[in-house]
């Protein structure tokens, strides 16, 4: 099946064609480093990864690029405020951010390039705009005259005029028009500067993401992808500096997150209303965060909070607690089991329906749906007298193919707790064998507190979580 993902620009879903076969061209725009991530920042970067993975399941090679915004008027004032430099600080938060998102399971991007070692594409795509008709130099600074691109609103679906009788000019700007936004900023006495040749600044926040796809994914890319506050003016903006410079289309499928709120209300930086994802990852394991986040659909938004948290880690302990025990049971299996081509039948049926969703626009919602059937599948066929090695394989072989999809990691801290198990078991066996049952009660007890249920069989102790 083929993949299809509701595209932004056409407010359709479209069937997945990439540029060139089996290859995927995809940027996401990156945090400006300022400050730590906020759990609503840490959303498109677990979204995305996840979209990426499915893409490399189904077979294509990504190439995955992610940008920091590392020189901006936010970095530049967090750096004036900390008595540091504003290398120090972007160094610091890119480095916070890199920890935090492995923690929640994202993969390492193709690339992961930072606006102050690109200033030399960004000066040549601004000075190319200018001859191009559009954009101008005033005053040290240079503007896009979004007036000169016809298409500048098709992102958003807004017309030009309609974005114009919104517009103002502040005071101190030097542009000709209220749309009109700017690529480079003259910078101040005493600012952080690259030269150029409208005199020393840095550029704004719109090229540098023109210029970085360029750079490492070529003029016309397949997905490009961001928090839904960045459709306009960022997004829309980009198409305007790209598509005027490279008279080519920029994106083909344009992807957006939906936003985690708090009490209704988007969680951010400016409202003070977040919660870091570092602080929540103290309290609670990765892949419940990142199981609560995948559990609503990428472009709805998810209301935080703790239930939610909860919830997701009891949904899935269910999953984990019954992949080990398939684990356990394998050793002990009769193999007797008559019924191997109806199980096998089943469980394939669950994969296909876990793909259809995951086709469908990278419903994660759905397919974790599909996944919880999985598990009660999994659970039915625990029960019953007889197992076979090569279906227990079989489910978790399915269960692992669908959690790694999800970026939920099995080497979590339970496989640990299994072997403590085992070992205690064979304390148990130990100390019952030289009759020192006081030792073998104990374990018992400490097994049963912990929620182990022991069964002694012909094969020996077989044991599960309860
Ligand atoms: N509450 C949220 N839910 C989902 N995505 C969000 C949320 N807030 C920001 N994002 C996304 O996080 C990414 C990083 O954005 P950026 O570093 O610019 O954050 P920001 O806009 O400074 O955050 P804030 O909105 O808190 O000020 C962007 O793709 C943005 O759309
Ligand atoms: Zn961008």
């Amino acid at each position: 099946m083929v993949v299809s993902i509701y595209n932004t620009l056409t407010r359709e879903k479209e069937e997945f064609r990439p540029i060139e076969e089996g290859k995927v061209r995809m940027y996401v725009c990156g945090p400006t480093v300022y400050n730590y991530i906020h759990i609503g920042n840490a959303r498109p970067a677990v979204v995305f990864d996840t979209v990426r993975r499915y893409l490399e399941y189904k077979g294509y090679d990504v190439n995955y690029v992610l940008n920091f915004t590392d020189v901006d008027d936010k970095i530049i004032n967090r750096a004036n405020e900390l008595g540091e430099d504003v290398f120090a600080v972007s160094d610091r938060y890119i480095d916070a951010y890199l920890e935090d998102v492995s923690k929640l399971g994202v993969k390492k991007a193709t690339h992961n390039p930072r606006v102050t070692n690109t200033m030399q594409e960004i000066i040549a795509f601004i000075g190319s705009l200018i001859e191009k008709g559009y954009a101008y130099e005033a005053g040290g600074d240079v503007y896009f005259k979004p007036r000169a691109f016809e298409g500048y609103g098709k992102l958003s679906h807004q017309s030009i005029d309609e974005l114009r009788s919104g517009a103002r000019i502040q005071i101190g700007e030097k542009k000709e028009d209220p749309l009109d936004f700017a690529l480079w900023k003259g910078a101040k006495e005493g600012e952080i500067s690259w030269d150029s040749p409208w005199g020393k600044g840095r550029p704004g926040w719109h090229i540098e993401c023109s210029a970085m796809a360029k750079k490492y994914l070529g003029e016309t890319i397949d997905i490009h992808a961001g928090g839904q506050d960045l459709t306009f003016p960022h997004h829309e903006n980009e198409i305007a500096q790209s598509e005027a410079n490279n008279g080519k289309t920029f994106a083909n499928y344009w992807m957006h997150n939906g936003y985690i709120n708090i009490n209704n209300e988007k969680m951010s930086k400016s409202l003070g209303n977040f919660v870091l994802t570092r602080e929540l990852l103290e309290q609670h394991d990765p892949n419940v965060i990142r199981f609560f986040m995948l559990s609503v659909h990428y472009r709805n938004p998810i209301n935080f909070s703790e239930d939610l948290l909860e919830s997701a880690k009891n949904s899935l302990d269910r999953v984990i607690t019954a992949y080990q025990n398939l684990g356990h049971r394998k050793s002990s299996s009769t193999n007797l089991d008559k019924d191997q081509h109806h199980w096998t039948e089943k469980i394939n049926i669950l994969k296909q329906r876990f793909e259809a969703e995951m086709d469908d626009d990278f419903n994660t919602a759905n397919a974790i749906s599909v996944l919880f059937d999985l598990t009660k599948e999994a659970n039915v066929y625990l029960n019953g007298t007889h197992t076979s090695e090569s279906i227990i394989a079989l489910f978790q072989e399915t269960m692992k193919s669908f959690l790694e999809i999800l970026g939920v990691n099995l080497q979590s801290e339970k496989e640990l707790l299994d072997e403590e198990i085992e070992s205690l078991i064979e304390e148990r066996n130990e100390a019952r064998k030289s009759r020192n049952f006081t030792r073998a009660d104990e374990i018992r007890d400490l097994l049963k507190e912990k929620n182990i249920i022991l069964e002694d069989t012909a094969q020996g102790v077989r044991w599960k979580r309860g």
